[in-house]
């Protein structure tokens, strides 16, 4: 079956907090619709850019693009920009049934409000291993009232002119924030804006619901929790989970799963729907909903106080949240045994030439004006910076536990080569920000690929004792995971989808500072490449 949508990205005045600013929308929507798709679809969206004075590319997060490369839509690495004015159609296969999301990928355009859900559901006739009585779809997000240009030029200043993005001013459920009014401009905020009454969903006693959530912040961590009720995990980034049950769930940009809950506590009252900041010292409102059971009145707020979630700084609290995480038994792909080539990622904050930067191995990246995809299909070799990367740090010295005492780094936007075919390990290993005892997660999202996560550490990975610890029975496979403060993450793939990808910290702000690397297998395997992906830099139409 094929999807065929039509969308118009533009700037529109929404409060999605109550406050009004501008925001990037799809068909004046925010977050945008939702798509709905059976797996083996192949979804047409036809993105006409009508920003005027701002270029585009959207995402499909999650979706493999399994002999579609060119339609990953990211930037610099799979396309050239969508032109004001132009129509750029993205036309790809969803390979499989799972919970996913799209939004830009073009400078920080995806917290302008660029993004939504895609949610593929399995095949007729196909058996999930859970059963629920209905399903909806939960869209996380944290919102800033300074425009998106303001962040990113501040990022860009100099020395002590460097001006961080901060805590966000509020979360968002479904697009709907709750920001205090009295503290805004006056005639800028309106606490009874239809675009910001709470996100409610609607619930009969004694029914069992699935709910796909998804984390697309810009910054935060989350930990989302329904008061009163437990949450038994089941899917992750696509796939099934041997299901356990938690209190709350924590989630990082660029994650989704699916919980089952049943509607079984007091169905005289309404319950909170909250996400609260953790992992960062947070300087945001919980961001509320509300878990309406149907025959008590609509908007009528629970009376206790919305859940605070786990202490912000407790991180083995989320470690052991990422452990209890292993494939359903009846889904469990274990991984290749052995792999071919072991990439060990160390995750720094630094300073280039006066700028403050993040680095993969002490080189803070940079996107080059054509294309990897069109370079490296058409010969453009000397576009981007043809030394390769490095695939490891200096193991034996470096302290991830101090500021680092050498903050320097390089930029570059040289790319890894991996084998077509071959078996990759890649660890994430963090250290020590810039600011005394301090280390930030990070969640690492891979493009064309799922991963297994072999195992998860705290302090620095040990190359000969800790791989006889990882899980080649029953890991996970995701494509975004997190490396918590000090740990480290080790995965593994394979690198067999011929194209050029992104691995890159989720986190808006840390990649556009540089957090991340690219990959590129099999390029030589692919056919022409469409025109319609080229014409910028020096990927001049019909090269
Ligand atoms: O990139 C970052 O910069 C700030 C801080 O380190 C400097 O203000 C922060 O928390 C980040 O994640």
């Amino acid at each position: 079956k094929v999807h065929h949508h039509k969308w118009e990205i533009s700037y529109q005045f929404k409060s999605p907090d109550c406050l009004k600013k501008l925001a990037v929308t799809i068909n004046g929507q925010t977050p945008g619709p939702t798509i709905y798709a059976s797996e083996g679809d192949t979804v047409v969206v036809e993105v006409k850019n009508v920003l005027l004075t701002e270029n585009a590319a959207i995402h499909w997060h999650g979706i493999r693009q399994i002999g579609t490369p060119w339609m990953d839509g990211t930037e610099g690495v799979t396309q050239c920009p969508i032109l004001p004015g132009d129509t750029f159609t993205y036309r790809f296969v969803l390979d499989r049934a799972g919970t996913y999301m799209y939004h830009a990928h073009y400078g920080m355009q995806r917290s302008a409000g660029l993004n939504g859900m895609i949610v593929v559901r399995v095949p007729e006739g196909f058996k999930e291993p859970f059963t629920y009585d209905r399903e909806h779809s939960i869209l996380l997000n944290d919102w800033w009232h300074r425009s998106t240009y303001e962040q990113s030029a501040g990022l860009a200043l100099p020395g002590k002119q460097f001006t961080w993005v901060g805590e966000p001013q509020s979360l968002l459920i479904n697009g709907r924030g709750r920001f205090n009014c009295s503290l805004a401009v006056s005639g800028t905020c309106n606490s009874t804006h239809p675009e910001c009454t709470p996100y409610m969903l609607t619930v009969v006693p004694g029914k069992t619901y699935r709910l796909r959530i998804a984390s697309l912040t810009s910054l935060s961590a989350l930990n989302f929790e329904i008061e009163g009720h437990s949450l038994t995990v089941v899917e992750a980034d696509g796939h099934y989970v041997d299901p356990f049950v938690v209190k709350n769930l924590n989630l990082y940009s660029g994650e989704t799963y699916s919980v089952i809950f049943k509607a079984d506590q007091d169905p005289t009252r309404n319950y909170w729907v909250a996400s609260n900041v953790v992992a960062r010292k947070p300087g945001t409102p919980t961001g509320t909903g509300i878990l309406h059971y149907y025959r008590v009145p609509r908007g009528r707020l629970p009376t206790t106080a919305p859940p605070t979630g786990p202490l912000w700084n407790d991180t083995m609290y989320r470690f052991n949240q990422s452990l209890a995480i292993h494939a359903h038994p009846s889904f469990n792909e274990p991984p290749p045994s052995k792999s071919d080539r072991m990439i060990n990622l160390l995750n720094t904050q630094n300073r280039v030439n006066g700028l403050m930067r993040w680095s993969i191995n002490n080189v803070s990246f940079d996107l080059p004006h054509t294309p990897y995809l069109i370079a490296l299909k058409n010969n453009l070799h000397h576009v981007f910076e043809q030394r390769l990367p490095p695939d490891t740090y200096d193991v034996n010295t470096y302290d991830i536990n101090t500021v680092p005492i050498n903050p320097n780094a390089t930029r570059s936007n040289s790319i890894y080569n991996l084998e077509f075919g071959s078996v990759v390990d890649v660890i994430l290993q963090n250290a020590n920000t810039l600011t005394p005892n301090n280390s930030e997660p990070h969640p690492w999202h891979l493009h064309g690929h799922d991963f297994w996560v072999l195992g998860y550490g705290l302090g620095k990975f040990n190359p000969e004792l800790d791989p006889k610890k990882y899980n080649l029975k029953d890991p996970i496979l995701k494509n975004t995971v997190v490396v918590h403060p000090l740990g480290w993450t080790a995965l593994r793939f394979k690198a067999d989808n011929p194209g050029v990808w992104a691995f890159h910290c989720h986190i808006e702000s840390h990649f556009s500072m540089g957090m991340g690397i690219v990959f590129q297998e099999g390029v030589d395997k692919l056919g022409r490449l469409p025109e319609f992906i080229m014409g910028c830099g020096e990927s001049k139409l019909g090269n």
